[in-house]
């Protein structure tokens, strides 16, 4: 399921008619989500999960256009947020004229500011802040908000251009005061700080964000966290927060702060007076694991310690959060048998057997890891080892085994790692979710699958909030505008969401 153009789903704010000179009641984060409670009861049933949006960025990748090659920019462009919200540039009323403060694209910095010295025909002359005289196609001008207030604006639906240069500047000036959150409506987006900032996470921040409607404090992760807690202890619903982004763009980092706020609301102690350390000393004999020198899947970097980071910390808040959205004792016990089984295998080597291209277990080591990895999934261990020394092919005819070499037989074991890692994730997922919906999909790629669901369900959510409720008021102001057609992806949704 490829996503479809969106450019024509982009939406056009008439040039004379900034947004800031209309009486209007700013759009916030707190009165989308009322919206959002209306809506749900009209889709009553089908809606049985609410979702949270959260868009992570890396500002390498967002503002050095020089670094982003040419199909991921497209693709960024395409999937990102400014997809969303940028003016449509084709056939746009740009009323650019002498004297214009506009944006103009830059190969170096994305957008760069400049004034307009002239304009002639469909071109215009622009002395850029950097110091250049360029020229430029008027279509691919905007219009600069030169009353920006210098520090951004916390959410992006006040600012008064929502074009691609306005949000990133918006992005940007927040960035620089180390503002790594902006809301759009009742969608988080982080960029990336590729450094600690312990104060915005520690105990009196999450105390700070305990029951604040969302929208009320500066924008945070715990904000969206505490939104969708409160939603599903409210409703008794599923909430789901969707953490989308680039690879590196920080959403492991992202989802950890959440399963901390999550695990802090959910604030049952299990501790019974024993020390963290103690309690994960509770687990890491129960699992035969010990120290992450020791595993090759774990000890390839030989990086095992970070400043500020506490793995056990981060172990006991993970199963905190685990209660809390409702994963049963017995169903994590299973999980983390199955990770720490996928360490063990990690483990276990192989050696040259007596017969051509044939292997063995390496050592009484790998036997013990082997042996544990069986005990741990609760499987044959024979049955095991002769999976992993062995390849079976099917003919129509026959079942044929062959023997692997050491090398082979490593490539094997690397590979049943993954995949049972990979199912634990479609595991989960599918005894949350009807059978019905999911079973066939799953045999393509599920990944991809939740990647373009994620991603519709977040177009849905933008056309729903930005395009058509701004329509409405637009209408219901009667602003003179023209009225801007957009591809609605409700019919996508239906079909993989609706009952059928
Ligand atoms: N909120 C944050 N605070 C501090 N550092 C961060 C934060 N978010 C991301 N980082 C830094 O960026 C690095 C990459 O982030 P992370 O691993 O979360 O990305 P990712 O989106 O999960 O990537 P991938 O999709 O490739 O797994 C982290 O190792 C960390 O150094």
């Amino acid at each position: 399921m490829k996503r479809s153009n969106r450019a024509d789903c982009r939406m056009s704010v008439p040039q004379n008619c900034p947004r800031r000179q209309r009486e209007r009641k700013p759009v916030t984060p707190s009165n989308l989500n009322s919206r959002t409670h209306s809506e749900d009861d009209e889709q009553g049933e089908r809606q049985r999960h609410r979702f949270h949006g959260l868009i992570v960025e890396d500002p390498r990748l967002i503002w050095r256009r020089n670094l982003i090659t040419t199909n991921r920019k497209t693709e960024w462009k395409h999937n990102g947020i400014v997809n969303h919200l940028s003016q449509k540039r084709e056939g746009t009323p740009v009323n650019i004229i002498v004297g214009s403060h506009v944006w103009v694209e830059d190969l170096d910095v994305a957008w760069i500011d400049g004034l307009v010295l002239k304009v002639s025909g469909k071109k215009a002359e622009i002395q850029t802040s950097n110091g250049n005289k360029i020229t430029a196609e008027l279509s691919k001008l905007y219009p600069k908000d030169t009353e920006a207030a210098t520090a951004g604006v916390d959410d992006m639906t006040k600012l008064s251009y929502l074009h691609e240069p306005g949000v990133l500047q918006n992005l940007r000036a927040r960035y620089e005061l180390n503002e790594i959150y902006t809301y759009t409506g009742n969608i988080l987006i982080a960029i990336n700080p590729f450094q600690r900032l312990p104060h915005l996470y520690n105990a009196d921040m999450m105390q700070k964000y305990k029951g604040a409607p969302l929208g009320e404090l500066s924008p945070h992760v715990f904000a969206l966290g505490d939104a969708a807690y409160r939603a599903m202890m409210n409703e008794g619903k599923s909430n789901s927060i969707l953490v989308s982004g680039e690879s590196g763009a920080g959403k492991t980092e992202t989802t950890k702060m959440l399963m901390q706020y999550l695990a802090f609301l959910g604030g049952r102690s299990s501790s019974e007076g024993r020390s963290v350390e103690q309690q994960v000393l509770e687990d890491i004999e129960k699992y035969k694991l010990g120290d992450p020198k020791g595993f090759h899947y774990l000890n390839q970097s030989k990086c095992y310690e970070l400043a500020g980071v506490s793995d056990s910390r981060d172990y006991l808040a993970t199963r905190k959060a685990m209660d809390i959205v409702g994963i049963s004792e017995k169903e994590q016990e299973a999980i983390f048998r199955v990770v720490a089984a996928i360490l063990h295998l990690g483990n276990v080597d192989f050696a040259k057997g007596k017969e051509v291209d044939s292997s063995v277990l390496k050592d009484d080591k790998s036997k013990f890891h082997l042996k544990t990895v069986a005990e741990l999934l609760m499987c044959d261990a024979q049955a095991l080892e002769d999976a992993l020394l062995k390849r079976v092919m099917v003919t129509p005819e026959e079942v044929i085994k062959r023997s692997l070499d050491p090398l082979n037989a490593a490539v094997s074991r690397d590979g049943l790692a993954k995949t049972i890692y990979s199912r634990l994730f479609d595991c989960s997922i599918l005894e949350k979710r009807r059978k019905k919906l999911i079973c066939s999909i799953i045999l393509c790629s599920f990944e991809q699958f939740c990647i373009n669901f994620t991603n519709e369900k977040l177009q849905q959510h933008f056309n729903q909030h930005v395009f058509k409720m701004e329509q409405e008021e637009y209408t219901k102001e009667q602003i003179d505008w023209s009225y801007i057609e957009f591809v609605d992806n409700q019919d996508v949704l239906d079909l993989i969401e609706k009952v059928p």
